[in-house]
This record gives C-alpha cells, structure tokens and sequence, in this order.
C-alpha cells in the first residue's frame, strides 16, 4: 500500500455518553479516493469529524502525515440556507484557512476562488446569493469553497447525494483533478458505484470497521 495520509489506530469516540466509534482502525492511503461505506448511523459521519479534529476521540491514536488542516465539506443538510452570502464569497471562505479572515485576500488567493469555481462550474452563479440556489448548485458551491483551502487532506461527507447526473459528474471530475495533484480525498458515499470506483474503501457497522482494501474485496460479497 503507498504511503498513509493518515493512520487511525483504535479510535474510540463518543457523544455524552454514546459511544459512536468504538476501536476504529485504519489506514487512508495518500493522493488516493478513501470511500468510507456503510448502513445509516454506521458511524460514517463521526469518523470524518475525528479526521477534522471536529470530534476529540475518547481513547487511540490518530496520526495525519500533514501538518496543514484538513478542509472539510459537511452534508448539505447541515449548512445554513439563509447565510447572506454569494457564492463567490462563500466559496473565498476557503482562503480563510491561508488568510485568518480578518485579513483581506490577496490576489492570488482570488485567482484560486476563480480556478475552483470554474472547475465546479459556478462561475456564472458567482454573484448568486447561496439562499437563492438550488440543492445541487449550493453543493457544488460547498465543495469549490473546500477545494479553495488547497489542503492536503480532503473530507467530504456525501458531496454528490441528491444531485442531478451532471452535478455529479462535475463534483468527480473536480475529486479526480485534486487527487491526480496529489491531495488524498476521504468521502462518505451510500452510493456503492461510488465506493466500487474508490481506491480504497473503509465499511463500518455499528462504529467498527468491518472492511477495509481494495473496494473490489471489501465490498464484493455485501
Ligand atoms: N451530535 C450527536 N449527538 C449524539 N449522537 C449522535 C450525534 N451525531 C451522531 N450521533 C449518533 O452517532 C451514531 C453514528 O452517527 P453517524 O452520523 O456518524 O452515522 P452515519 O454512518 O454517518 O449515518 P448516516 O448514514 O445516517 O449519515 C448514531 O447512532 C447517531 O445517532
């Protein structure tokens, strides 16, 4: 296996008194697609908040080869409609993480919100704001602002669930692009198309890890 981007070792996690991932596991290859799989409340979504240091973990070790923080696409669900925002303004947001936003952007970090709205293909909406679009158009919205943190670690959970075919294909043409340049993707997908076209996928059930491989073993007999 090539080098890990991160290495999970008996993670155990827990919200109050629920105990949500319970000795996870894992190593999540570099400059590859990680598809994290499995059955609602599986635990898909709490392995992510532990990658993005959202969830401190209750017991075991968490290594990440980068230093840099991780940019982290949360469930469309889960982001406000009504921010007063365009989307070029959302998306700029990602620059944060280089700027501290209280700084202002310079120009080549205005070039990058350019580059990674083009590649999303919300250049025409730049100016729309977010309350105004639809499910898929704030989606890809959301990615292009994770895009725009140029971090070496990339989480997202479920980017293309609910979109249009060519939402999608936009949001795996733009992961294709960023994993081709070396940035290692970790993705929440019930979408098993999905996970089969991962390099390497993790199963969870009932917050352990019972698969981990290639996609074409783990997922095989299920
Ligand atoms: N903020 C929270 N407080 C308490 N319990 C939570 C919280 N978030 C998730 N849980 C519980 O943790 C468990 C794992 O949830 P998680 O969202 O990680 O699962 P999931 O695999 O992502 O599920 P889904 O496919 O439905 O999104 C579930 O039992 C869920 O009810």
């Amino acid at each position: 296996m090539v080098t890990p981007e991160v290495v999970c070792h008996d993670l155990v996690a827990r919200y109050g008194r629920r105990t949500v991932l319970r000795g996870v596991s894992a190593r999540i290859p570099r400059g590859a697609v990680t598809a994290v799989a499995g059955a609602n409340g599986a635990g898909k979504s709490s392995l992510l908040n532990v990658l993005a240091g959202v969830l401190k973990p209750s017991a075991g070790t968490l290594t990440m080869a980068s230093q840099r923080r991780p940019a982290y696409v949360v469930q469309r669900s889960e982001v406000t409609d009504t921010l007063p925002i365009t989307v070029r303004a959302a998306v700029a947001m990602g620059r944060w993480a280089h700027r501290g936003h209280w700084r202002r952007l310079r120009k080549q970090d205005w070039a990058v919100v350019e580059d990674c709205m083009a590649l999303l293909n919300i250049g025409d909406l730049a100016r729309r704001p977010l309350g105004t679009l639809s499910g898929g158009q704030r989606q890809r919205t959301l990615v292009a602002q994770g895009l725009a943190q140029e971090a070496d670690l990339l989480l997202l959970d479920e980017p293309s669930a609910g979109l249009d075919l060519d939402a999608q294909v936009r949001i795996e043409d733009a992961l294709g692009y960023v994993v081709r340049s070396g940035v290692t993707v970790v993705r929440v997908t019930h979408d098993w198309d999905v996970a089969r076209r991962a390099g390497h996928c993790l199963l969870l059930d009932r917050g352990r890890v019972v698969g981990e491989g290639v996609p074409g073993s783990v997922l095989v007999t299920r």
